[in-house]
């Protein structure tokens, strides 16, 4: 279980424009150790962009980000490389090599990072692949032979390749049926408990956000307008998160009587 003074991730005073388009502007942000915390708000506010500040894929144009405790933007190349291997991220739709198999994918990390025999680091993706509920015959399959869901999973197995800490998921069971997403939902809370992860998760779905997450960040208005479990989500007075938690998607989720508790 997470503890209040313990996070992985502070984001304070974060600064992102594209052009004179600004994205974010004093955006604050604490991820604590153990925890899911599901990323939502409406699109284009930003959620996918904050997701590649903080792994170090964008670059913001204020503010601090730290992970480890060490800020991402000022480690030198020999840091960045330590740092990354301490997390692992899932793009959306697995964002697999495709002209690489399903281990080929797995093992791609572990040839850059890790120095081993190729029949340990063979065993090993194969394990990876496993864990993500694949079966056996998947490993020599390539990204086009899978289903949706399956790519996936095997992006998910890519994300833990290297053993992290922390899990970046973008959109996770996005295009997933109801099923489907129930299932990896299921798969994503398994393997944080069984691994000891700390799950930050960009999700639209409300299913999820009940289902796995501690805790609900919520991107309106240029930063982080609030965070808390989904009971204190309901009591939010703000139009976006009234429209969002309080609608007919949420009342589905999470049933007609914690929606009309406080609406
Ligand atoms: N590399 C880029 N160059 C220019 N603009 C960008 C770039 N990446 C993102 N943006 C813009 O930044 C804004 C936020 O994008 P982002 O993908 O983070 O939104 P999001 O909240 O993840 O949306 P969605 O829920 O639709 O995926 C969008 O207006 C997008 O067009």
């Amino acid at each position: 279980m997470a503890r209040d003074d313990d996070s992985i991730i502070k984001v304070r005073g974060l600064k992102k424009s594209f052009g004179t388009h600004v994205v974010h502007e004093g955006l604050d942000l604490d991820v604590r150790r153990g925890e899911i915390i599901g990323i939502v708000g409406g699109s284009g506010t930003g959620k996918s962009v904050l997701l590649q500040q903080i792994v170090g894929l964008l670059k913001p144009d204020a503010g601090r980000i730290e992970v480890f405790g060490e800020s991402v933007r000022d480690t030198s190349p020999d840091e960045y490389r330590r740092l990354r291997r301490r997390w692992g991220v899932m793009f959306q739709d697995g964002a697999l090599f495709s002209s690489l198999t399903v281990r080929q994918n797995v093992e791609a990390p572990m040839r850059e990072q890790l120095h081993l025999p190729d029949d340990l680091r063979e065993t090993l993706a194969g394990i990876k692949v496993r864990m993500v509920g694949l079966p056996e015959n998947a490993q020599d399959k390539y990204p086009s032979e899978l289903s949706g869901g399956m790519r996936k999973r095997a992006g998910f197995a890519r994300a833990i390749a290297l053993d992290p800490e922390i899990v970046f998921l973008d959109e996770p069971t996005a295009g997933l049926d109801p099923i489907g997403a129930a299932a990896f939902d299921r798969l994503i809370g398994q393997l944080q408990s069984a691994l000891g992860l700390t799950v930050f998760m960009v999700t639209h779905d409300l299913d999820s956000l009940h289902a796995i997450c501690d805790r609900v960040a919520v991107l309106a208005e240029k930063r982080v307008l609030a965070v808390g479990t989904m009971a204190e989500m309901l009591k939010i007075d703000h139009p976006w998160v009234r429209e969002y938690f309080h609608g007919p998607r949420a009342r589905a989720a999470l049933g007609p009587d914690a929606t009309d508790e406080v609406g």
